[in-house]
């Protein structure tokens, strides 16, 4: 088939930060006759009948309703990534349209930047690191003490696939696993790992070393770990969050770092990305924070492109769907 037979994929910018990379576009050309939004905004007669998919990266907000009313023969969504929180699903399958995302992809590498954050925060090592390439550092002079990952207890509260390989990573340290799970108890998962289920996210908050944030945002997970929650963790204890920044109430977390209501925070998610940078979180020192890097390995990368491509090819061969989200 010549490119031009291909189905129409528009997609955003190729290069920068969020834009698709060289590699991606390559595989992607291979399924799909690529339409990048610069040529789709250029002639947008003509692109708008051949515009089959969509193929967005986790987090860019591009699929408003002014675009979906210009795509006549849009079919499909392909979420790279597992989050469709920055899709509006509802409107999405009003004009008929499906929203598929890459759970699968996602899972090692998203459960490794949780294991690094709550390792480095433990550990401090962020803080290591700045006096050992200070140019001020003459002799290593460490006045504080970092604290144990090894045997810890670890709250992971969502326990999917995600939290279950953080799961299998804690093992390995001989941490002992709690887990909540609003919805659904996971007992084959929890034989298979050792953990424990606390049916009350309280129990957990109380009980854990580490309490690791592993739920996608939804508007009953909005602002889940607030004043009274933070307040239920012990004085050592730190809280990660690899899900999204929402999930918890920032002014809160600001306010119970200040105090040492907890310990510390690594978080990989902030509302918004980036923090303004005169932000009070920036201002902290008990605090880790990196720039959304859950799923920035050459590996994920590769790995999401492909399960959307699978997906949406599935949808345009009308066969079945591998990963399909819903509206609740
Ligand atoms: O896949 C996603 O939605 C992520 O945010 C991974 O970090």
């Amino acid at each position: 088939m010549s490119e031009q037979e291909l189905p129409g994929l528009l997609i955003l910018d190729i290069g920068g930060t969020y834009g698709v990379q060289e590699n991606i576009v390559a595989l992607l050309k291979k399924h799909f006759c690529l339409i990048t939004m610069k040529e789709f905004l250029e002639n947008k007669k003509e692109m708008s009948k051949k515009i089959q998919s969509v193929f967005v990266s986790e987090c860019r907000p591009t699929v408003d309703q002014e675009l979906l009313e210009s795509l006549p023969n849009l079919k499909v969504i392909g979420n790279s990534g597992v989050g469709v929180d920055h899709l509006n699903l509802k409107m999405i399958s009003n004009f008929g349209v499906k929203v598929t995302n890459t759970p699968h992809a996602v899972a090692d590498s998203t459960a490794d930047i949780g294991m690094a954050l709550m390792l480095a925060s433990a550990r401090r090592l962020v803080e290591g690191s700045q006096i050992a390439i200070s140019p001020h550092t003459k002799y290593f002079a460490v006045d504080w003490l970092g604290v144990e990952v090894s045997r810890a207890t670890l709250g992971i509260i969502g326990m999917g696939r995600i939290g279950y390989k953080v799961a299998q990573r804690a093992r390995a340290f001989d941490m002992k696993i709690l887990y909540h799970n609003r919805k659904q108890r996971r007992k084959e998962e929890e034989q298979a790992v050792g953990a424990h289920y606390c049916e009350k996210m309280e129990d957990l908050l109380q009980q854990s070393d580490f309490v690791m944030l592993v739920v996608n945002l939804t508007p009953e997970t909005h602002k889940m770990i607030g004043k009274k929650e933070l307040g239920l963790m012990k004085p050592t204890a730190t809280l990660i969050n690899i899900g999204r920044g929402a999930l918890i109430d920032q002014d809160a977390l600001v306010e119970a770092l200040q105090n040492n209501v907890i310990r510390a925070a690594a978080l990989d998610v902030t509302y918004p990305e980036p923090l303004p940078r005169d932000h009070p979180l920036l201002k902290l020192n008990n605090i880790i924070i990196t720039p959304h890097i859950g799923t920035a390995t050459v590996q994920a990368v590769q790995m999401m492109a492909e399960e959307a491509i699978a997906n949406m090819l599935a949808v345009l061969n009308g066969q079945p769907i591998p990963s399909e989200v819903f509206p609740k």
